[in-house]
């Protein structure tokens, strides 16, 4: 089966080699090829040029005259499976709580696993399956998707398995992430390290055995987990081999990037509290810095640095967070067009952040986020524009056409 994109306007984040990450200047580079083709055979981005070269073949031809393409959106870092919603806690956000006083009272992510601890696996999977469908229609085309609201070994494990259906009846690409260290379930308020003792002892072993997870997450921050909370559960993940991507600097910076750093996590996430030693320990490093704007955006806290982080050769992956508590929506339209509105990174580098530098940060980097022979014909078919800078200035709006996975036409 073959397709043949053709009069493209432009097509975007051509990269003739296989790259892991851009970073610093380099950011600011989107290669592009002006009135291209693009030919896909099963599934498979087959080559691409400019359409002197265009090839006449057999194959099923699309026109894309006025239209762009690019590689589809990579979300590395989304809580997408969870149970009903938070309305509620958002309008006492309106009213002046805050979201740390709201989790206080019983409400923040104890609130949502209460929820998920009385649905059935069933029900969580409709309830999950929406959300993705409706990602997939804004453009994602790989995607990281974490537990963490389980909190018990039978909800984690459930959370984890609805995950793993997901990925088995879904093209497009999805990495599982074990985040039991989300939050301290009431029953363990004083015990902690038994709760720890039984994410390591006790749900770990299962997930290696049913083949459940690709990464391990923790939440570090005052009130949540520790550093020291940090260090037992990275290693713990290590001898079963997932590699670390830590929520770490939301609302505090209390040392967790230099501890992820020190277990070569494969991204540091959040990064709204950054101190001047954590981008310096950041550099050099094989660790993705990941912001997450719609967070930010939502709760009102501070916006990750990254024109900062940039300048300093630092590289960045944005994400959506997707989750019912800070993060209500999973549209990475709006989060390439937030980072540069609100964090002013250019629009070459929130695409870049959005596709190449997101891949990295999910190890998807040989298979997805950018045109390259070779990777997987995941690619989004924009609607008519005029250049590339109108996908982040058409805010609140998407230039998203058509969404392809693996060559073949997403469809509701
Ligand atoms: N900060 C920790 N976890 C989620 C929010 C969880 C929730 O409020 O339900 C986040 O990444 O923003
Ligand atoms: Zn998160």
């Amino acid at each position: 089966m073959q397709i043949l994109f053709k009069n493209i306007k432009e097509l975007l984040q051509v990269r003739e080699d296989k790259i892991d990450f851009i970073s610093g200047k380099e950011m600011c580079v989107l290669p592009t090829l002006k009135n291209a083709f693009l030919l896909v055979k099963n599934g498979i981005i087959k080559d691409f040029g400019t359409m002197e070269d265009c090839p006449n073949i057999d194959a099923e031809i699309v026109d894309a005259t006025g239209r762009m393409i690019l590689p589809s959106w990579c979300d590395s870092h989304t809580h997408l499976v969870y149970a009903g919603n938070r309305e509620g806690e958002f309008v006492d956000r309106i009213k002046g709580l805050t979201y740390n006083e709201i989790a206080e009272n019983g409400g923040g992510i104890l609130n949502s696993a209460k929820k998920l601890q009385a649905t059935s696996e069933d029900e969580l999977y409709k309830q999950s399956k929406k959300r993705l469908e409706e990602i997939i229609l804004l453009g994602t085309g790989a995607v990281e998707i974490k537990s963490g609201y389980g909190l018990t070994k039978e909800s984690e494990l459930k959370m984890l398995r609805v995950i793993q259906h997901l990925k088995e009846n879904y093209p497009i690409e999805i990495k599982a992430t074990f985040l039991g260290a989300h939050a301290l379930p009431k029953e363990f308020e004083n015990s902690k390290p038994e709760y720890l003792e039984l994410l390591i002892n006790e749900v770990l072993p299962i997930i290696e055995k049913e083949n459940l997870t690709d990464f391990i997450d923790v939440f570090c921050e005052k009130g949540y987990f520790s550093v020291n909370d940090t260090k037992l559960i990275l290693e713990a993940g290590k001898k079963y081999g997932l590699q670390g991507k830590i929520h770490v600097n939301q609302f505090n910076a209390i040392g967790g990037i230099q501890e992820g750093i020190k277990h070569n996590v494969l991204s540091v996430d959040h990064l709204e509290e950054i101190r001047d030693i954590d981008i310096e320990a950041l550099k050099n490093t094989q660790t993705m810095p990941v912001a997450l704007p719609s967070c930010s955006y939502f709760l009102g806290i501070p916006y990750t640095p990254a024109r900062k982080m940039i300048d300093h050769g630092l590289p960045l992956a944005l994400a959506t967070d997707y989750n019912p508590g800070s993060t209500p929506s999973g549209n990475m339209n709006f989060v390439v067009a937030t980072a540069c509105i609100k964090m002013k990174m250019t629009p070459e580098e929130a695409i870049n952040a959005a596709t190449i530098n997101g891949a990295y940060a999910m190890n998807l980097q040989d298979k997805v986020g950018s045109i390259t022979r070779g990777k997987l014909a995941n690619l989004i078919l924009t609607k008519e524009i005029n250049s590339y800078n109108y996908i982040p200035y058409s805010f609140g709006n998407h230039s998203v056409d058509k969404v392809y996975l693996k060559g073949k036409e997403a469809k509701n």
